[in-house]
C-alpha cells in the first residue's frame, strides 16, 4: 500500500501547517518535528498518539444533545484535522453514517448559514462566473480526482435549499473517503450558487448565499457550460459527480456531458444502480428473475425514471424485448398512472408512460387504482411525500402479491413515503423493506426484521475508486450495471439465505472495494480504461486506497 509509512516531505511550517487539515496532526506531531517545523510552544506538551486524540474527540462527541450538535462537532474535527476525522468515522462507521450523511446532513443544509463555521471545498456565484478558472486555480488542492457538484436546487426531498446544498458534496465527499476509501487530498465539492427560490432564505439575514432569485434557464445552461469547460480545462481526468440537481436540469445536464468528461449523476445512476442490486439479491434470494416482476413507482422524476430505465435494461439483460420490459413498469405521479396523454411529461418520462387505452376500464388511474389493477411485485417510492404509501395502499398490494418487495426511498427520514414498522404490520411480516434512510429492525410477532437502507451511497464509493484506479475515461452503463451485480452478491439474503437484503454498512469498504474491483474490469471491457490484468488491476485497487494514519513528516524546503 502506498500510504504505509514512507516520510512525507513538505514545505509548510510552523501556524500554518497546523491550519491544513489535510497535514494537522494536532498534539501528535512528535517533538523531533515539532522542532523541524516550527512548532514549539505552539501545541500542549505531551505528545499525543491517535488513539489518545481519538478518546478524546469521541468523548466530546458523546456529550452532545442532538444530532445536529454532533454533526457540527464532527464537521469541525474535519476541518481541524481530516486524519483524524477519518479515523473516527472509520471507527464508528455505522453510528456516525447517519449524523455527518443522511438523514442529519439534510438538517445540516437546512441550517447551512446558522451553523457556519469555517470554509470548505469552492462556492461559484453566479455574479463570480467571471473568475471562473481563477476560482478553480485557487483550490488548495492540486491534484483533484474526485467532485462533487450541487446547485441546491433539489436537496434530498427537501427542495431548494440555496447554498445550503454545500453539506451534501461535503458529505458525499465524507463517504468517498470513509467508504471508498478515497484519499481526502484527492476530493473537492463545489457548491454552484445560481440564487434560490426558497423564499424563506431570501428573507432570512444569517442567509450566506447569493440573495438572488434563480437565474433563467439561458443563464443558467450558459454558466454550466463555463462551468464544465473550466473543470476539463483545470483537471481534464477528473470524475465529476452531480449531486441533488432539480428534475428539469438533472437528465439534459447528464445527457449533454456524459460523453464529454467523466461525469455521473447520483440520483439518477447511483440510484438506480443501487435499487437494481437490491431487486437483484430479492430476486436472486427468491429464485425469481427481475423479467418476471411487475414494478410500480411512484414519483415520475428523473430519479424514478432512471431507476426505472436500468430495470428496463435488467429485464432485458434476462430476455425480455424492451417493449415487454416497458410493459411491466408503471410508474405514477401527480396525474396518477403516467399515461402519454399527459401534457406535462418531458421525453424521459413519455418513454416510461402507459398508453391512455390501458385505463379505459379502470376506475382513475390514482395509486390505489393502478396497485389494484397492475397487482405489482415490487413498490418503489422515490416522490419524497411522506406517507404516501398509507395503509390502504399497502394491503391492496399485499392482497395481490405474497411477498412484495416494498420500498419507500425519499430521504431524509421525515420524508419517507412509509416508516417499515407500519409496512412489516400491514403485510403481516411479508414484505421485503428497503428505505432510503436508515431505519432501526422492526421487531413484529417476535421476529425481527433487519430493513436494508437502499442508498446510493453502497454504490457511489466504489464506482469513485474503481474510475480512479482504473484511470477510467467515461461512466458507462455496462459499469453501473456491474456495480449493481457486485452489491447483489454481497446481500446477507443471497449469500447466507437470511438476513437483509443488503449487506450492513458496516462492511462498506471491503464491498466498495469489490464494486470498484467489478465496474474498473468493465471499464476496461468498454474501452474507457487501459486494458490490464486483474491481479494488477487488484493491486492498483489497493494502491488508490488511503487509510487515516499519520505519517512522519520531513522538512522540505520551497
Ligand atoms: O443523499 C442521500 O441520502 C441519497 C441521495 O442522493 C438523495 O436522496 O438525494
Ligand atoms: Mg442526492
Amino acid at each position: 500500500m502506498t500510504n504505509e509509512k514512507r516520510s512525507l516531505y513538505i514545505p509548510y511550517a510552523g501556524p500554518s501547517l497546523l491550519e491544513m487539515p489535510l497535514l494537522n496532526k494536532g498534539s501528535a506531531f512528535t517533538q523531533q518535528e515539532r522542532l523541524a517545523f516550527n512548532l514549539i510552544g505552539l501545541l500542549p506538551q505531551k505528545v499525543e498518539t491517535i488513539e489518545d486524540q481519538l478518546e478524546r474527540v469521541y468523548r466530546q462527541y458523546q456529550q452532545y444533545q442532538s444530532d445536529l450538535e454532533r454533526h457540527i462537532h464532527l464537521r469541525a474535527i474535519q476541518d481541524d484535522n481530516e486524519t483524524l476525522y477519518f479515523r473516527l468515522v472509520s471507527q464508528h462507521l455505522e453510528e456516525m453514517l447517519p449524523i455527518i450523511y443522511t438523514p442529519t446532513v439534510g438538517k445540516a443544509c437546512q441550517e447551512f448559514s446558522n451553523i457556519y463555521r469555517n470554509h470548505r471545498g469552492l462556492f461559484i456565484s453566479y455574479p463570480d462566473r467571471e473568475h471562473m478558472d481563477d476560482i478553480l486555480r485557487s483550490a488548495t488542492k492540486d491534484k483533484v480526482r474526485v467532485i462533487v457538484v450541487t446547485d441546491g436546487e433539489r436537496i434530498l426531498g427537501l427542495g431548494d435549499q440555496g447554498i445550503g446544498g454545500m453539506g451534501i458534496p461535503i458529505g458525499k465527499l465524507a463517504l468517498y473517503t470513509a467508504c471508498g476509501g478515497i484519499s481526502p487530498a484527492y476530493t473537492l465539492p463545489i457548491m454552484l450558487d445560481v440564487g434560490t427560490n426558497n423564499q424563506a432564505l431570501l428573507d432570512d439575514p444569517m442567509y450566506m448565499g447569493w440573495r438572488h432569485e434563480r437565474v433563467s434557464q439561458e443563464e443558467y445552461d450558459a454558466f454550466m457550460a463555463d462551468f464544465i469547460a473550466a473543470v476539463k480545462r483545470r483537471w481534464p481526468e477528473v470524475l465529476l459527480q452531480f449531486e441533488d440537481f432539480a428534475q428539469a436540469n438533472a437528465m439534459p445536464l447528464l445527457e449533454r456531458y456524459r460523453d464529454e468528461l467523466c461525469c455521473f449523476n447520483d440520483d439518477v445512476q447511483g440510484t438506480a444502480a443501487v435499487v437494481v442490486g437490491t431487486l437483484m439479491a430479492a430476486c436472486q434470494a427468491r429464485g425469481e428473475t427481475i423479467a418476471n416482476q411487475r414494478v410500480v413507482f411512484v414519483g415520475g422524476g428523473s430519479a424514478g425514471c432512471g431507476i426505472a430505465e436500468q430495470v428496463v435494461v435488467s429485464m432485458q439483460a434476462e430476455g425480455l424485448t424492451e417493449s415487454d420490459a416497458r410493459e411491466r413498469i408503471y410508474m405514477v405521479d401527480r396525474e396518477g398512472l403516467m399515461t402519454t396523454d399527459q401534457a406535462w411529461q418531458r421525453d424521459f418520462q413519455r418513454r416510461l408512460a402507459h398508453e391512455p387505452e390501458l385505463v379505459t376500464t379502470w376506475n382513475g388511474q390514482g395509486l390505489e387504482e393502478t396497485i389494484h389493477q397492475v397487482k405489482p411485485t415490487v413498490l418503489i417510492g422515490v416522490c419524497g411525500q411522506k406517507g404516501i404509501f398509507t395503509e390502504q395502499v399497502v394491503r391492496t398490494m399485499h392482497a395481490g402479491c405474497e411477498s412484495p418487495v416494498i420500498m419507500p426511498l425519499s430521504n431524509p427520514t421525515s420524508q419517507a413515503e412509509a416508516v417499515p414498522e407500519d409496512i412489516i404490520r400491514w403485510t403481516d411480516g411479508d414484505a421485503l423493506v428497503a428505505t432510503g434512510s436508515p431505519f432501526p429492525p422492526v421487531v413484529y410477532n417476535g421476529r425481527t426484521y433487519p430493513i436494508a437502507q437502499c442508498n446510493n451511497a453502497y454504490i457511489f464509493p466504489g464506482i469513485g475508486l474503481g474510475v480512479v484506479a482504473a484511470k477510467a475515461k467515461r461512466v458507462t452503463d455496462d459499469m453501473l450495471m456491474s456495480a449493481s451485480r457486485a452489491l447483489a452478491r454481497e446481500a446477507p439474503l443471497v449469500k447466507e439465505g437470511e438476513g437483509a437484503l443488503l449487506p450492513s454498512l458496516a462492511r462498506i469498504r471491503e464491498i466498495s472495494k469489490a464494486i470498484a474491483f467489478e465496474v474498473a474490469a468493465q471499464a476496461q471491457q468498454n474501452g474507457v480504461a487501459l486494458k490490464t490484468g486483474g491481479t494488477e488491476l487488484r493491486e492498483a485497487i489497493e494502491r488508490a486506497s488511503w487509510s487515516p494514519e499519520y505519517r512522519e513528516y520531513r522538512r522540505r524546503a520551497f
